[in-house]
């Protein structure tokens, strides 16, 4: 079967920086893969390129067969490709059911919305945009707090309610930005079982761009990993986390430093 998300040596220049160079990497249904490397490897540019908010200045990205460079982000979405983004499509002033409203009427067209608009009258719509959301807050775990302004949530329940939202377009690959920072180890777990879940469960190919090691070891299938705009890694994380320039791109270490420097492996560092 071929794969779901392709992207085929894909090169950004921003005037004379590569943001990423020549970059090659399927994604395969039902996967979780994590995109990592320090900062200013070209991980943003990529999510970036596969969303169609920036184009490739050569090379090219295919979903599910069909050649989608030229998409504009819309049309990615609305194809199935979905980004969360950190806090932002949040509404402070609105409850946590409200937002899933709000993700819900400005995806319109999206495949949920299609299905919606299939059935015969408003209060059929209504009734099953409720059932849906209500069904998206108990995945994420936030169904008691469907009444409560967003404002008033901690910063971890902020992030599952990003989850929800970008769940609401009915996604087949989920772009989760960054989905553990900020989250205390106990919210990184959870997290990690409910990003499983959605992939077991719901058939979601999930990609991430995440600094938190622990997360990207415990959940990735695979790991692609960036330094400087290339690609230096790809594999499974057992792998990948005892390759040497793996190891040299996060702490600097020099080639003849032992490999336990992996266990420390901090994107920050
Ligand atoms: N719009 C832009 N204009 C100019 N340069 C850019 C632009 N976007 C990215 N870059 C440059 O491209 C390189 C890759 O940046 P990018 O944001 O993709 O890295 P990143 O891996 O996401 O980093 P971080 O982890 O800090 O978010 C950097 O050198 C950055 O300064």
């Amino acid at each position: 079967m071929p794969a779901l998300l392709a992207i085929d040596n894909v090169t950004r220049m921003f005037g004379g920086v590569v943001a990423a160079r020549d970059i090659a990497f399927e994604l395969q249904r039902g996967e979780i893969v994590s995109l990592i490397g320090p900062n200013g490897a070209g991980k943003t540019t990529l999510f970036n390129i596969i969303t169609g908010f920036v184009k490739p200045s050569s090379g090219r990205v295919h979903f599910d067969g069909a050649d989608i460079t030229n998409l504009k982000p819309q049309q990615v979405a609305q194809r199935g490709i979905v980004r969360t983004f950190q806090i932002t499509n949040v509404f402070s002033g609105l409850t946590v059911g409200e937002n899933l409203r709000a993700a819900q009427y400005l995806r319109l067209t999206g495949p949920f919305w299609r299905t919606m608009l299939g059935l015969s009258d408003a209060r059929d719509r209504q009734e099953a945009a409720d059932r849906d959301a209500a069904e998206l807050l108990r995945v994420v775990g936030l169904e008691h707090l469907r009444d409560e302004t967003a404002r008033n949530l901690a910063y971890g329940q902020l992030r599952l309610l990003e989850i929800a939202i970008g769940l609401a377009a009915s996604p087949k690959i989920l772009l989760l930005d960054e989905p553990a920072a900020g989250l205390n180890s106990e919210e990184s777990a959870r997290l990690v079982e409910l990003l499983r879940w959605l992939c077991r469960e719901r058939g979601i190919t999930l990609l991430l761009v995440e600094h938190d090691m622990s997360v990207v070891m415990s959940v990735s299938d695979r790991i692609v990993v960036m330094n400087f705009g290339q690609k230096i890694a790809e594999g499974v994380p057992e792998v990948v986390k005892q390759d040497r320039r793996v190891i040299e791109a996060y702490l600097g270490a020099s080639l003849d430093e032992d490999d336990g420097a992996a266990n420390g492996m901090n994107a920050d560092a």
